[in-house]
């Protein structure tokens, strides 16, 4: 359907260059079909705007001081007396912008997890400053109250310095672990051993080469001559004699073994879920986790060994019924077999997902995680959700100060398929090089985000429509436009100006050249919008009144020296639904 939409232009058609090239993104210039004095009709092919909305009349308006928009007129303008006078950025990233300009920022975020290596004040606020923007606490270890003490020390430097760490909480689920080891925080098994594997209670102290396992119907399950892997191979024993509740294993590949890692059997080549089969996603503690986890007002829950959406929907539910403003995203972990067959129901259920190597290979052949990694990032853009690659990309830095070569190369594919965030694990939990580690992930990150740009390999991937109604669909066509724009026009910053933050995901979807500021009013979405690839998240109030609160925006930024009179932005909102080319005045 055509749709008559109206360009103004005040004096005359001399049309600033990069206007050219923004009516070129909807393929062609637009027919003049009349013109007065002031205003040109144009006929506009793609978007039957009026039809979406009765109310608003469609625009185009291209004026001769450089500024132009397109979009939809809000019923009225609201006048700008609600705006505060502050802007909120987290410091470290005010900081890299002041030093470095907009144009080196780093566009793939890092998440640490949290354990005894990092949990101090002092050591939680060297990874704030080293990039970290989310943390993560693995509630399969440690206690509630540890948990909770974390927790507290990031948001009272969140508060207190000005940086705005994420907290990720992440559930143990019940799949087949080891137990503690009564007090030893690892312990080493060598070639031929004879290790027991035991569902028995024993008290504090177990017997030598002894082994709790978590799931009762271990000793039952597993047979003679059966594989056992622990953490997908790090460890393996083969099981040469079961005793009642204990199981005699003789240790093929030696390794060391840590705190509740997690455990497999394997018969004949294959993967053996037995009962185990059955057990829930989502176990009674973990139940208790969330609610913790609820409680505390964490911002994200991954959820550990997912296998449907059914059980992502059940919790979305829950957490809409239980926390205050319903603002938690879950994260849907990807790391058996069975989530990597509803992959797609799964992560459209789901916030955002995490490609969660660790136990992923430990459930499928190791040669096939790459591809499997590949397939959910690229699932995950599709749907337009964050996703998180996790899980020994600097394995050998829990140990030693530099990586390895291989390792260096892992990180950097994560971050040439444009994955939302990259993860540390027992690297920062529990190693003895945290700070280095991050910083090695920021450097490679920084290096390979440059040299794709340099490279200009502009996507080449489909972006399907996502959106569900038409408004949505709307949202989308602007943000892939307004991204081209701002490729091609080489602008030095997309604004996006969002409530939910959904606009500015659609944007980091684009994964555009030059980086997004995203301006939201609340706290909770600029804390989340952290995950997202691209985004500099900024809170700061806003009217419905795009022009002032353009305006407002630019003199708060250009207050604290982050920008510039002169550089040119593109600006997009989802309060009025549009696309603004302009330079800073
Ligand atoms: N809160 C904690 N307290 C003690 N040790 C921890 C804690 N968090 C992590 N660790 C240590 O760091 C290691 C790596 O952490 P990570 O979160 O990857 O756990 P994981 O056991 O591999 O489980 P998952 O599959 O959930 O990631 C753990 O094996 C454990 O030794
Ligand atoms: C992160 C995680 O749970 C894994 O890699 O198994
Ligand atoms: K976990
Ligand atoms: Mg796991």
């Amino acid at each position: 359907m055509s749709q008559s939409v109206h360009l103004l232009t005040p004096s005359n058609l001399a049309v600033p260059k990069h206007n050219i090239s923004f009516l070129s993104t909807f393929n062609r210039r637009l027919p003049v079909t009349t013109t007065t004095s002031t205003t040109a009709v144009y006929v506009f092919p793609k978007l039957s705007i009026r039809a979406a909305s009765s109310d608003r009349e469609p625009f185009v308006i291209v004026t001769d001081n450089g500024t132009s928009s397109l979009g939809l007129q809000p019923p009225t303008s609201q006048p700008d007396h609600a705006l505060s006078s502050s802007i909120e950025v987290d410091a470290v990233t005010e900081a890299e912008l002041r030093e470095n300009g907009f144009r080196s920022t780093r566009r793939t975020k890092l998440i640490c997890t949290i354990g005894p290596a990092t949990s101090g004040f002092e050591q939680l606020e060297s990874l704030a400053v080293g990039g970290m923007n989310v943390a993560r606490i693995n509630m399969c270890h440690g206690t509630r109250e540890w948990h909770r003490e974390v927790i507290q020390r990031v948001r009272k430097l969140n508060e207190e310095k000005g940086y705005a760490v994420a907290i990720m909480m992440d559930t143990e689920g019940s799949e087949i672990h080891m137990g503690d080891f009564g007090g030893a925080s690892s312990a080493k098994a060598e070639d031929d051993e004879i290790w027991t594997f035991s569902v028995r209670a024993f008290g504090s102290t177990l017997p030598e080469r002894t082994i709790n396992v978590n799931y009762d119907g271990f000793a039952e399950d597993v047979k003679v001559g059966d594989e056992l892997l622990v953490d997908g191979g790090m460890v393996r024993f083969e099981v040469v004699e079961k005793l009642g509740p204990d199981v005699k294993c003789r240790c093929t590949d030696p390794g060391l073994l840590l705190p509740r890692a997690n455990l497999t059997f394997w018969r004949d080549g294959s993967l053996v879920r037995e009962r185990n089969a059955m057990l829930p996603t989502i176990s009674s503690k973990d139940w208790l986790d969330i609610d913790f986890g609820i409680a505390e007002g964490v911002d994200f829950i991954a959820v550990s060994f997912v296998k449907s959406a059914e059980v992502i929907n059940h919790l979305k539910s829950y957490i809409a019924a239980r926390s205050r403003d319903s603002d938690i995203a879950v994260i849907a972990k990807i790391e058996s077999i069975d989530s990597l067959k509803n992959l797609e129901e799964i992560i459209l259920a789901s916030d955002g997902a995490m490609v969660a190597r660790g136990d992923l290979g430990a459930q499928i052949p190791l040669e096939q995680v790459p591809a499997a990694q590949h397939r959910i990032v690229q699932v995950c853009r599709q749907l337009n959700k964050p996703v998180i690659v996790a899980s020994q990309l600097l394995e050998s830095m829990i140990e030693y100060p530099t990586p390895t070569r291989a390792e260096v190369a892992d990180v950097s594919e994560a971050v040439r398929q444009r994955a939302d965030a990259l993860m540390l694990s027992g690297e920062s939990a529990m190693g003895q090089f945290p700070e280095k580690s991050l910083a090695v992930l920021r450097s490679v990150s920084l290096r390979i985000e440059r040299w794709w740009r340099e490279e200009k390999h502009h996507e080449a991937m489909e972006l399907p429509g996502v959106g569900s109604s038409f408004s949505d669909s709307i949202s989308e066509e602007l943000c892939i436009s307004a991204a081209k724009m701002a490729n091609n026009l080489g602008v030095d910053a997309l604004f996006v100006y969002t409530k939910t933050g959904h606009m500015a995901s659609l944007l980091s979807r684009c994964r555009p050249d030059c980086p997004i500021f995203a301006f939201t009013n609340t706290t909770s979405v600029r804390r989340r919008l952290n995950l997202q690839w691209g985004l500099i998240p900024f809170r700061v109030s806003f009217s419905d009144d795009m022009e002032s609160n353009l305006n407002k925006t630019f003199s708060l930024l250009k207050a604290r020296n982050l920008i510039k009179s002169g550089d040119l932005v593109i600006a997009v909102s989802d309060i009025l639904q549009s696309i603004q080319v302009m330079n800073v005045p």
